[in-house]
Protein backbone atom coordinates (compact mmCIF):
# COMPACT_ATOMS: atom_id res chain seq x y z
CA UNK A 1 0.00 0.00 0.00
CA UNK A 2 1.49 3.32 -0.76
CA UNK A 3 1.03 6.12 1.14
CA UNK A 4 -1.60 9.49 1.63
CA UNK A 5 0.49 11.99 -0.90
CA UNK A 6 0.42 15.86 -0.19
CA UNK A 7 1.92 17.87 -2.90
CA UNK A 8 3.05 21.29 -4.09
CA UNK A 9 2.00 22.68 -7.55
CA UNK A 10 4.93 25.24 -8.45
CA UNK A 11 8.18 23.93 -8.78
CA UNK A 12 7.17 20.14 -7.58
CA UNK A 13 4.68 19.45 -10.52
CA UNK A 14 5.95 22.02 -12.92
CA UNK A 15 8.97 22.24 -15.63
CA UNK A 16 11.53 24.88 -15.33
CA UNK A 17 9.37 27.42 -17.70
CA UNK A 18 6.47 26.78 -15.22
CA UNK A 19 4.27 24.76 -16.91
CA UNK A 20 2.93 21.08 -15.66
CA UNK A 21 4.86 18.15 -16.67
CA UNK A 22 1.89 15.85 -18.47
CA UNK A 23 3.31 12.98 -17.02
CA UNK A 24 1.92 14.20 -13.52
CA UNK A 25 -1.25 13.86 -14.26
CA UNK A 26 -1.40 10.20 -14.78
CA UNK A 27 0.99 9.51 -11.70
CA UNK A 28 -1.28 11.24 -9.51
CA UNK A 29 -4.43 9.79 -11.29
CA UNK A 30 -2.84 6.41 -10.43
CA UNK A 31 -1.39 6.94 -7.07
CA UNK A 32 -3.31 4.16 -5.12
CA UNK A 33 -3.84 6.19 -1.79
CA UNK A 34 -5.33 9.98 -0.69
CA UNK A 35 -3.91 12.64 -2.49
CA UNK A 36 -3.89 16.37 -1.00
CA UNK A 37 -2.81 19.53 -3.38
CA UNK A 38 -1.41 21.54 -0.62
CA UNK A 39 -0.56 24.95 -2.90
CA UNK A 40 -0.31 29.06 -2.24
CA UNK A 41 -2.04 29.19 -5.24
CA UNK A 42 -6.19 30.18 -4.64
CA UNK A 43 -8.58 27.42 -5.30
CA UNK A 44 -9.29 27.72 -8.71
CA UNK A 45 -5.91 26.45 -9.30
CA UNK A 46 -5.85 23.17 -7.23
CA UNK A 47 -9.55 22.77 -7.78
CA UNK A 48 -9.11 23.09 -11.79
CA UNK A 49 -6.07 20.65 -11.43
CA UNK A 50 -7.56 17.77 -9.84
CA UNK A 51 -10.54 17.93 -11.84
CA UNK A 52 -9.18 17.74 -14.54
CA UNK A 53 -6.76 14.76 -13.46
CA UNK A 54 -9.91 12.88 -12.35
CA UNK A 55 -9.10 12.65 -8.79
CA UNK A 56 -10.89 13.49 -5.41
CA UNK A 57 -10.67 17.09 -4.94
CA UNK A 58 -8.84 17.46 -1.69
CA UNK A 59 -7.12 20.48 -1.36
CA UNK A 60 -5.21 23.01 1.01
CA UNK A 61 -5.02 26.20 -0.70
CA UNK A 62 -3.42 30.00 0.12
CA UNK A 63 -1.03 28.05 1.92
CA UNK A 64 -3.39 26.41 4.77
CA UNK A 65 -5.48 29.64 4.22
CA UNK A 66 -8.35 27.95 2.63
CA UNK A 67 -8.91 24.17 2.89
CA UNK A 68 -11.32 22.18 0.73
CA UNK A 69 -11.97 18.07 0.87
CA UNK A 70 -14.90 17.82 -1.68
CA UNK A 71 -16.15 14.84 0.21
CA UNK A 72 -17.13 16.50 3.08
CA UNK A 73 -18.49 19.28 1.11
CA UNK A 74 -17.29 22.17 2.96
CA UNK A 75 -14.49 25.06 3.04
CA UNK A 76 -12.26 25.72 5.93
CA UNK A 77 -10.87 29.23 6.76
CA UNK A 78 -7.98 29.41 8.42
CA UNK A 79 -6.61 32.75 7.22
CA UNK A 80 -6.75 36.70 8.25
CA UNK A 81 -8.32 38.59 5.17
CA UNK A 82 -8.74 41.80 6.91
CA UNK A 83 -5.16 41.62 7.31
CA UNK A 84 -4.31 40.55 3.76
CA UNK A 85 -6.42 43.30 2.54
CA UNK A 86 -5.03 46.44 5.21
CA UNK A 87 -1.08 45.35 3.94
CA UNK A 88 -2.42 45.11 0.24
CA UNK A 89 -4.12 48.83 0.86
CA UNK A 90 -1.00 50.13 2.81
CA UNK A 91 2.06 49.02 0.38
CA UNK A 92 -0.60 50.82 -2.80
CA UNK A 93 -0.95 53.13 -0.64
CA UNK A 94 2.72 54.02 -0.21
CA UNK A 95 2.86 53.81 -4.05
CA UNK A 96 3.73 50.28 -4.84
CA UNK A 97 1.65 48.25 -7.15
CA UNK A 98 0.64 44.30 -6.21
CA UNK A 99 2.60 43.61 -10.05
CA UNK A 100 -0.48 41.70 -11.32
CA UNK A 101 -2.08 44.15 -13.66
CA UNK A 102 -6.06 45.17 -13.65
CA UNK A 103 -7.58 42.07 -13.62
CA UNK A 104 -5.20 40.07 -10.92
CA UNK A 105 -6.20 36.58 -11.83
CA UNK A 106 -3.01 35.89 -8.75
CA UNK A 107 -5.66 37.28 -6.43
CA UNK A 108 -9.08 37.39 -8.15
CA UNK A 109 -10.40 34.50 -6.14
CA UNK A 110 -8.04 34.85 -2.95
CA UNK A 111 -9.81 34.86 -0.05
CA UNK A 112 -7.58 34.56 3.20
CA UNK A 113 -4.11 36.34 2.20
CA UNK A 114 -2.43 38.03 -0.77
CA UNK A 115 0.30 37.49 -3.68
CA UNK A 116 2.54 40.10 -4.31
CA UNK A 117 4.68 39.63 -8.02
CA UNK A 118 8.16 39.09 -7.10
CA UNK A 119 9.27 41.92 -8.75
CA UNK A 120 7.45 44.54 -6.68
CA UNK A 121 10.32 45.55 -3.67
CA UNK A 122 9.73 43.39 -1.24
CA UNK A 123 11.17 45.22 1.92
CA UNK A 124 8.24 48.03 2.03
CA UNK A 125 6.16 44.85 2.17
CA UNK A 126 7.86 43.32 5.14
CA UNK A 127 7.78 46.07 7.19
CA UNK A 128 4.00 47.11 6.43
CA UNK A 129 3.02 43.49 6.74
CA UNK A 130 4.87 43.18 10.36
CA UNK A 131 2.55 46.81 11.07
CA UNK A 132 -0.34 44.41 10.63
CA UNK A 133 0.97 41.59 12.42
CA UNK A 134 1.36 39.33 9.20
CA UNK A 135 4.21 38.08 7.58
CA UNK A 136 5.33 37.57 3.91
CA UNK A 137 6.57 34.25 2.66
CA UNK A 138 8.99 33.92 -0.55
CA UNK A 139 7.90 30.57 -2.69
CA UNK A 140 9.98 31.36 -5.60
CA UNK A 141 6.86 32.30 -7.40
CA UNK A 142 5.59 34.94 -5.29
CA UNK A 143 5.66 36.82 -2.23
CA UNK A 144 2.78 35.91 -0.13
CA UNK A 145 1.56 37.83 2.67
CA UNK A 146 -0.07 35.78 5.26
CA UNK A 147 -1.03 35.28 9.03
CA UNK A 148 1.72 34.06 10.75
CA UNK A 149 0.20 30.84 12.13
CA UNK A 150 -1.50 29.85 9.02
CA UNK A 151 0.89 27.29 6.78
CA UNK A 152 0.52 24.47 4.27
CA UNK A 153 1.01 21.69 7.29
CA UNK A 154 -1.83 23.62 9.20
CA UNK A 155 -3.82 22.94 6.37
CA UNK A 156 -2.91 19.50 6.13
CA UNK A 157 -4.23 18.92 9.60
CA UNK A 158 -7.61 20.03 8.80
CA UNK A 159 -7.49 18.07 5.47
CA UNK A 160 -6.56 14.93 6.92
CA UNK A 161 -8.95 14.96 10.24
CA UNK A 162 -11.63 15.39 7.27
CA UNK A 163 -10.07 12.74 5.63
CA UNK A 164 -10.19 10.42 8.42
CA UNK A 165 -5.88 9.51 8.15
CA UNK A 166 -3.06 10.52 10.06
CA UNK A 167 -1.40 13.48 9.01
CA UNK A 168 1.37 11.50 9.63
CA UNK A 169 0.98 8.72 7.64
CA UNK A 170 1.23 11.31 4.79
CA UNK A 171 4.45 11.45 2.47
CA UNK A 172 4.88 15.59 0.88
CA UNK A 173 6.76 16.55 -1.47
CA UNK A 174 7.95 20.52 -2.21
CA UNK A 175 10.30 23.24 -3.15
CA UNK A 176 9.79 26.09 -1.05
CA UNK A 177 9.72 27.66 2.43
CA UNK A 178 6.05 27.82 2.13
CA UNK A 179 6.34 23.73 2.32
CA UNK A 180 8.34 23.72 5.19
CA UNK A 181 5.44 23.76 7.97
CA UNK A 182 3.84 20.61 5.56
CA UNK A 183 7.36 18.56 5.83
CA UNK A 184 7.23 18.78 9.27
CA UNK A 185 3.78 17.72 9.80
CA UNK A 186 3.79 14.40 7.77
CA UNK A 187 5.62 11.54 8.27
CA UNK A 188 8.00 11.97 5.38
CA UNK A 189 8.99 14.23 3.55
CA UNK A 190 11.08 15.14 0.12
CA UNK A 191 12.26 18.48 -1.76
CA UNK A 192 12.66 18.14 -5.23
CA UNK A 193 16.56 19.17 -6.02
CA UNK A 194 15.57 22.72 -7.21
CA UNK A 195 14.22 23.38 -3.67
CA UNK A 196 14.97 26.78 -1.77
CA UNK A 197 17.22 26.12 1.52
CA UNK A 198 14.62 26.38 4.25
CA UNK A 199 12.67 22.93 1.77
CA UNK A 200 15.72 21.61 1.83
CA UNK A 201 16.71 21.98 5.96
CA UNK A 202 13.37 20.76 6.47
CA UNK A 203 12.73 17.59 4.34
CA UNK A 204 13.61 14.93 5.40
CA UNK A 205 15.41 13.47 1.55
CA UNK A 206 16.27 15.92 -1.29
CA UNK A 207 15.66 13.73 -4.92
CA UNK A 208 18.56 13.83 -7.70
CA UNK A 209 16.38 15.43 -10.29
CA UNK A 210 14.79 18.39 -10.06
CA UNK A 211 11.27 19.86 -10.51
CA UNK A 212 8.35 17.40 -12.26
CA UNK A 213 11.16 14.77 -12.87
CA UNK A 214 12.15 15.34 -8.88
CA UNK A 215 8.68 14.41 -8.03
CA UNK A 216 8.23 11.03 -10.04
CA UNK A 217 11.76 10.27 -8.35
CA UNK A 218 10.09 10.41 -5.11
CA UNK A 219 7.26 8.97 -5.85
CA UNK A 220 8.80 6.32 -7.09
CA UNK A 221 10.85 6.21 -4.43
CA UNK A 222 7.61 6.21 -1.88
CA UNK A 223 6.22 3.04 -3.82
CA UNK A 224 9.84 1.56 -3.12
CA UNK A 225 9.44 1.33 0.28
CA UNK A 226 6.20 0.89 1.27
O1 LIG B 1 1.59 30.32 -5.63
C1 LIG B 1 2.78 30.28 -5.31
O2 LIG B 1 3.44 31.31 -5.10
C2 LIG B 1 3.45 28.97 -5.10
O3 LIG B 1 2.54 27.92 -5.24
P1 LIG B 1 2.94 26.47 -4.68
O4 LIG B 1 2.77 26.52 -3.20
O5 LIG B 1 2.01 25.53 -5.37
O6 LIG B 1 4.37 26.23 -5.07
MG1 LIG C 1 6.11 25.28 -4.74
Amino acid sequence: MVPPLAVDIDGTLTRPDDSIDPRVFDALRAWDAPVVIATGKSFPYPIGLCDFVGIPINVVAENGGATYVGSADAVVYDGDPEGAEAVGAAYIAAGYDLGWGSVDPTNRWRETELAVAREQPLDPLVDIAADHGMVVVDTGYAYHVKAPDVDKGRGLETAAATLDVDPGSFVAVGDSENDAELFERVGHSVAVANADETAMAAADGVTEAAFADGFLEALDRFRASA
